[in-house]
């Protein structure tokens, strides 16, 4: 059985839906064994700001799908729920992106695990230290709650 961790946001139309039909549909998902999720978060616009706040969650699964099948799954899920990749950066109905597989390191054309750019997004690093605070980068080997700058503002808990 494999741990992989993942990041839902949303900021669009009724967000906290969309992030309970994300999460019914991994859980539905054959290949998934469990879903844990953190709690969620409304968090401030990274990248393009002039749009708005999005719901941000991290998810713990089980699974015995590979990295590229639980990538498919999550690409599956985003369209599912509408998500039309018009402006890169821009608003998004879900957007489910991979953040960790076990303790590997994976780097191709279509997946980057751990997530590049996770280690400096608080409306990441806030939800998954909250669930995983033993979680250790696999890069750098030390824990991601004391090697990450956790810049608190702009992520509030919601619920
Ligand atoms: N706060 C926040 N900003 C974001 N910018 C992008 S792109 N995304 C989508 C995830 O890559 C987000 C997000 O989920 N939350």
């Amino acid at each position: 059985m494999n741990t992989a961790y993942l990041s839902i946001g949303t900021n669009m139309g009724d967000r906290e839906e969309f992030l309970r039909l994300a999460i019914g549909s991994l859980s539905a998902t054959a290949g998934i064994e469990s879903v844990e999720t953190s709690s969620i978060y409304e968090t401030v616009p990274v990248g393009v700001t002039d749009q708005a706040d999005f719901l941000n969650i991290v998810v713990r699964v089980k699974t015995v799908l590979e990295p590229l099948q639980l990538l498919a799954e999550c690409q599956r899920i985003e369209q599912e729920l509408g998500r039309v990749r018009t402006i890169r950066w821009g608003p998004r109905t879900a957007d489910l992106d991979i953040l960790l597989y076990n303790t590997e390191i994976i780097d191709s054309k279509t997946l980057s695990v751990p997530h590049p750019r996770m280690r400096e997004r608080a409306f990441v690093l806030i939800p998954l230290t909250e669930i995983a605070p033993e979680c250790i980068d696999p890069i750098t080997g030390r824990l991601f709650r004391e090697e990450s700058v956790m810049q608190e503002d702009g992520v509030v808990l919601w619920k």
